[in-house]
């Protein structure tokens, strides 16, 4: 049983790197998440090791007066090693066929199984609800492993940055997305 989770896209970003750096206006919609968030009880706030999902979680976690916790399991899915021009359709297959694992990359259930796997740590005896900063693609696995409905439609839709949050009964729905 957990008391919530708050499940984040990272803000604006200026690539997909692991250093990639937010944005000037990522900083910004950084801020604003963490004025959003702020009102709410957080007890823990968990990141990708990526920059711009650090950079996204940490103002929120300084606001809180919490550590930025790093979980290297948060970190963008490898879909291949090559970045292959038609990576859209692969990804849409990926979602029908969570076993499909290209050279170099992580199968969908691979990298589902070790994103949940964070999400689940981060909220065990976290005493309130938590705020897990991820990517795009990984979010939406970790969603589709609270609710089977979560797949390529819902990655599509994503925005940076995006919230949705995780009711105690495992629900889903999305938060708050900062489309400004
Ligand atoms: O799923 C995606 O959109 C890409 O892997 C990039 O993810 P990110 O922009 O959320 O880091």
């Amino acid at each position: 049983m957990t008391s919530g989770i708050y499940l984040i896209r990272h803000c604006r970003a200026a690539g997909q790197e692991p250093a990639a750096p937010l944005t000037e206006e990522g900083h910004a919609q950084a801020l604003r998440l963490r004025d959003r968030l702020a009102a709410t009880p957080i007890a823990r706030v968990v990141s990708s090791p990526f920059l711009r999902a650090r950079d996204s979680a940490a103002p929120l976690a300084a606001r809180l007066g919490l550590p930025l916790g790093i979980d290297e399991r948060l970190a963008e899915r490898v879909l291949a090693a090559d970045p292959a021009e038609d990576w859209r359709d692969r990804l849409r297959q990926s979602f029908a066929d969570p076993g499909l694992r290209w050279p170099g990359g992580e199968s969908g259930a691979e990298a589902m199984a070790r994103g949940r796997a964070a999400v689940d740590a981060a909220a065990a005896d976290a005493g309130g609800p938590v705020a897990v900063v991820t990517h795009g693609n990984l979010l939406a696995l970790i969603l589709h492993s609270f609710d089977g409905r979560s797949g390529f439609d819902t990655w599509a839709g994503l925005t940076n940055p995006d919230v949705y949050r995780i009711d105690p009964a495992g629900q889903v729905q999305r938060w708050w997305s900062d489309e400004g």
